[in-house]
């Protein structure tokens, strides 16, 4: 099958993000979006929410947390869905629910009800790195994700940020630009 997923990276702090479900699997969610996105606004509604979620939340003044079973009105103005109940039949009715209103869907595990996958981040600095197997394997997203903070120098941090100051400072046209930026970075490929 041809992998015809497009990479975003979505500034989700803008969205309102409502996730569903408050187990094991809504802890991985909300807690693998609140350690790239601190800022993210998160509704998660769940008949019972883990311990941890509440721990989590009590530090990102964005969460809300609602201790109750699910209704269709909790969608509303919502622009992000992520369903994780253990329930399969109502991860389906809510997916169902929130493509009617034009709802961006990811339903945990179930990739064939995925409107995107949640991917394996690599994060130095301003620089992300984000790895999806086309939803194959996570285990391989997330030791690739383990390979690549390993191998990419914390340096890349302080390489980026000179890079902006140089590219905030080269006068003349857009193309002379490009050439000289080009040319400062072009030792950093070994062929
Ligand atoms: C990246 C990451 C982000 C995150 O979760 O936010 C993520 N899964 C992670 C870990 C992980 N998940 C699972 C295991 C156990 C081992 C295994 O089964 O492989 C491990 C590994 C572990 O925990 O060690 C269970 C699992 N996951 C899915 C299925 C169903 C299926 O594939 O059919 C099953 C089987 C459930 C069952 O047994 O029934 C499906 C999805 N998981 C995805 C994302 C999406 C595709 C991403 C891609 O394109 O690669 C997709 C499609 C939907 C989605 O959830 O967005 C996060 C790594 C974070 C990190 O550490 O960096
Ligand atoms: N835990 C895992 O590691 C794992 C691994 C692979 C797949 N899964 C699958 O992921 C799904 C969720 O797993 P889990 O471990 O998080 O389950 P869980 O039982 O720990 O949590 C389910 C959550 O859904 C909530 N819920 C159920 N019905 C609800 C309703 N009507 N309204 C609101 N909230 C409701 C519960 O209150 C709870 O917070 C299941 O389908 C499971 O098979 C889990």
């Amino acid at each position: 099958m041809v992998n015809e997923l497009y990479p975003v990276f979505l500034k989700v702090h803008t969205f309102d993000v409502l996730i569903v479900g408050g187990g094991d699997v809504g802890l991985e969610k909300i807690s693998f979006l609140l350690k790239s996105s601190p800022n993210a606004k998160v509704t998660l509604v769940a008949k019972e929410i883990k311990n941890e979620i509440k721990v989590l939340a009590k530090d990102h003044l964005s969460v809300k947390l609602i201790e109750r079973e699910f209704f269709n009105e909790d969608l509303t103005e919502m622009q992000l869905v992520i369903i994780a109940t253990e329930n399969r039949a109502l991860n389906k009715t809510i997916h169902t629910e929130a493509k009617e209103r034009g709802i961006l869907v990811n339903v945990a595990d179930t990739p064939e009800l995925c409107d995107f996958y949640m991917g394996s981040i690599v994060t130095k600095g301003d620089l992300k790195i984000g790895i999806s197997t086309n939803g194959k394997s996570p285990t391989i997203a997330k030791r690739l994700r383990e390979l690549f903070t390993d191998l990419l120098p914390d340096e890349i941090e302080t390489l980026i940020s000179n890079m902006e100051m140089i590219r905030n400072n080269i006068k003349g046209d857009f193309s002379k630009k490009v050439k000289e930026l080009n040319k400062l970075t072009e030792h950093l490929i070994n062929k």
